[in-house]
């Protein structure tokens, strides 16, 4: 594998076509990893990319202690058997100056992530945008463990005409249902339990859903979970329409639930499609 620290070692290594892109902000799980291997069947050429990308952190977020260790990193996607990670620092993407920024408008970045996370879209849409220009790939391969990040990558892609296909992968999951995440390392013991009520609350909306419940009713099983964990402060729980992530009044195929919030220590967010 090789490792490009730099726009011109990335230029370097990139082969014309065939590329398959994975970005992330490291600290890997199995997650990234059923990423990495879904590029690598799909694309004869594989880039992943490691950055903790400022722009999408607010003021009060985990950026400077989000995790990192790219030793590790680098390592694992060695294994995976990826071509090439791109690994930049804060300087080589965002230069002195730097102030061009991608905004996709509308409810889909204002709802839920985006009205608890003003600006958390932007940033987003903005690396991604670059991170595209750059690496240049014909796939690119999103979690939907970040749902709406997926639907916001989708619309940037389709608006402005990037020569891509953005590819959703189910989410990977712990054995009890918690979604893994690079944040779960931030759960003591007792709070990695606990924190399997989201995932516990969106199967509770499921299946009152398949029980022919409505969307209020199945909203209040997943509430009653949600209070099995008392730190637990939920920023939202919600059933949604899966493209326009509009909430629903009436259950509709394909109907996501989704869910977020916060434990002292950490934030954590899930989604499951909960009609099928
Ligand atoms: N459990 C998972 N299953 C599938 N994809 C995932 C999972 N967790 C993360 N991803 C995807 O991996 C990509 C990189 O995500 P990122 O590096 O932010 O990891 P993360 O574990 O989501 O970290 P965070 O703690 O910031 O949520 C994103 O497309 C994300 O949706
Ligand atoms: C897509 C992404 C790599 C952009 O920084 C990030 O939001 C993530 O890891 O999900
Ligand atoms: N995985 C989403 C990136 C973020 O929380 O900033």
């Amino acid at each position: 594998m090789k490792v490009a620290h730099t726009v011109a070692e990335l230029r370097q290594a990139l082969p014309r076509e065939g590329v398959g892109f994975v970005p992330t902000m490291g600290y890997l799980h199995r997650g990234h990893l059923a990423l990495v291997e879904r590029a690598r069947k799909e694309n004869p050429f594989v880039v992943v990319s490691i950055f903790v990308n400022p722009l999408q952190f607010g003021p009060g977020e985990d950026y400077h202690r989000y995790p990192r260790d790219l030793k590790r990193d680098q390592a694992l996607l060695e294994e995976a058997g990826v071509d090439l990670l791109f690994a930049p620092g804060v300087e080589e993407m965002y230069p002195q100056g730097f102030a061009t920024r991608v905004s996709v408008e509308g409810p889909l970045t204002a709802l839920w992530e985006g009205e608890v996370r003003p600006g958390h879209f932007q940033g987003v849409a903005t690396v991604v945008a670059r991170l595209f220009l750059l690496v240049g790939p014909s796939r690119a391969y999103f979690g939907e463990k970040d749902y709406q990040q997926l639907l916001v990558v989708r619309k940037m892609v389709r608006d402005l005409g990037f020569p891509l296909e953005v590819v959703g992968v189910p989410t990977v999951r712990e054995e009890d249902g918690l979604a893994l995440s690079s944040r779960n390392v931030y759960l003591s013991p007792q709070r990695r339990k606990e924190a399997t009520v989201l995932y516990r609350a969106l199967l509770a909306m499921r299946e009152a859903a398949l029980r022919g419940e409505g969307v209020a009713e199945a909203l209040e099983r997943g509430e009653e979970v949600l209070r099995e964990a008392p730190e637990f402060r939920p920023d939202y729980l919600a059933i949604v329409h899966p493209q326009t992530l509009l909430p629903l009044s009436r259950f509709v195929p394909g109907a996501r639930g989704i869910v977020a919030g916060r434990f002292p220590e950490v934030r954590l967010i899930d989604n499951l499609e909960v009609h099928p």
